[in-house]
């Protein structure tokens, strides 16, 4: 298992390694000796699943609000996804910064998000599955959004690169507030990992 540090602390890229035979292949997908080997404590507590039918699917930007904030450990298991992930905790010396990567069912590569982020993603094929873990249970009342195309943040989705005119969104999604006008909780300590 390979983990990559990325330009914001906290957020690493997993690639875990693929042993492939006449039959096929294997991979262990999380490993907690691993990431604690890393220096990095993490108590998974749910998995999540989600199908997305049509390319330009976009979900997100979406948190949970202290103290329900949640780490993700994220992989697309079938298609491909543009995966993003957005530093939203005030007074951070990376707040509104951004990484996006291409987590797809070949590259098998997967994104550790820290509490305090936002995350979203956009499928680039039809019939797309992503699998997460995250560390905290779902909580509607803390359940938080933004737009995705929020200007003070500027995320670069690249819908023209992958042909894409209009993202498909959820009617939440479509409602969500920019971040100046969001309930978003989140603020920096300065002992992140
Ligand atoms: C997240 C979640 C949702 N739900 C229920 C609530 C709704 O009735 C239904 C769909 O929820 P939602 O529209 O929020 O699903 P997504 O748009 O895929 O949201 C997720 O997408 C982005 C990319 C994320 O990172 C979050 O994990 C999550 O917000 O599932 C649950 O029962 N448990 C859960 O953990």
């Amino acid at each position: 298992m390979k983990i990559t540090k990325t330009e914001i602390k906290g957020l690493y890229i997993i690639e875990p390694t693929v042993y492939g035979d006449n039959r096929g292949w294997f991979m262990e997908t999380y490993s907690k000796k691993v990431l604690n080997e890393m220096g990095i404590e993490i108590d998974f507590v749910q998995d999540n699943h989600s199908y997305s039918a049509n390319k330009g699917t976009l979900r997100g930007i979406h948190f949970q609000n202290n103290p329900k904030s949640q780490t993700k450990l994220i992989r697309c298991t079938k298609g491909k996804i543009l995966d993003i992930a957005v530093d939203l905790r005030k007074g951070s010396p990376t707040y509104k910064k951004w990484i996006a990567v291409e987590l797809t069912e070949e590259n098998k590569k997967m994104l550790l998000i820290p509490k305090g982020f936002g995350h979203g993603f956009l499928t680039i094929t039809d019939n797309v599955e992503v699998q997460y873990k995250v560390d905290e249970y779902y909580s509607k009342e803390h359940d938080g959004s933004i737009k995705y195309n929020d200007p003070e943040i500027n995320i670069n989705w690249n819908l023209e690169k992958y042909g894409i005119k209009e993202p498909i969104l959820s009617e939440k999604d479509k409602k969500a507030p920019y971040l100046k006008n969001s309930d978003c909780n989140f603020k920096y300590q300065g002992d992140e990992k």
